[in-house]
């Protein structure tokens, strides 16, 4: 099971999340309105990490997320926001990077709408519906995913903490395309500022569960 861990900004909070973890991805912030907003003066120290990069952007301007890919040489670009298909389409003829579509689930997921992203896609991404479009710290009921029906691999996201690694492994069982866990306020002292213990923990648990799980 893969590991992100988002909101991260501060350097040596990453460089001992990189050394101690090591996480599959982390995660960076350009959305304004967000505590973990990320800006361009973080752009130096946060090169050069082995973890693959996500930036993650809500229903922004094209050619600012083709700066920040450059700037900051994201892999990923995670829109968490309502980007329509066209403008995926618009983002891949204009760049060669990978996209993650987040959709936010509350009382039901929207197949009909997911399906429309397939193949344009690396990623879908589940998380808790909320006005502040993430970071709510919140999780919605993980058993509306469990009839999963695309192709696509996916993140599970939203409200994630250290009492989550026994109902994850369980839902791993049910899920064959869940390639991964997406982990972040629930981890922090303080917004942008991740509990490296606690991120540890998680991820020696998670291991050994789905280890014995076989
Ligand atoms: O974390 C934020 O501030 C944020 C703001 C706007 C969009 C996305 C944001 N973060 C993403 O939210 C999810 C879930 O976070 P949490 O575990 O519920 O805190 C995660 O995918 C972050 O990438």
């Amino acid at each position: 099971m893969e590991i992100k861990v988002c909101g991260m900004r501060e350097s040596n909070n990453l460089k001992d999340l990189l050394s101690r973890v090591n996480p599959d991805w982390v995660g960076l912030i350009f959305f304004q309105k967000s505590l973990r907003f990320v800006e361009d003066s973080k752009a130096d120290f946060i090169e050069p990490i082995e973890s693959k990069k996500v930036g993650v952007f809500v229903n922004e301007n094209l050619d600012h997320i083709l700066e920040k890919i450059e700037k900051f040489r994201l892999d990923v670009v995670q829109l968490h926001g309502s980007e329509t298909v066209e403008y995926l389409e618009q983002l891949l003829e204009k760049s060669d990077v990978k996209v993650w579509k987040v959709f936010p689930v509350s009382d039901h997921v929207d197949w009909e709408l997911m399906i429309k992203y397939e193949g344009l896609v690396s990623r879908f991404l589940f998380d808790t519906a909320s006005k502040k479009h993430g970071g709510t710290g919140r999780k919605f009921n993980w058993d509306l995913i469990k009839e999963y029906p695309f192709e696509t691999p996916f993140m599970l996201s939203g409200g994630l903490d250290s009492t989550s690694v026994r109902d994850l492994a369980s839902l791993v069982g049910h899920c064959p395309k869940l390639v991964g866990v997406d982990l972040n306020s629930n981890f922090e002292k303080s917004p942008a500022l991740k509990d490296v213990d606690k991120l540890l923990k998680f991820k020696k648990e998670l291991n050994e569960l789905l280890a014995q799980k076989g």
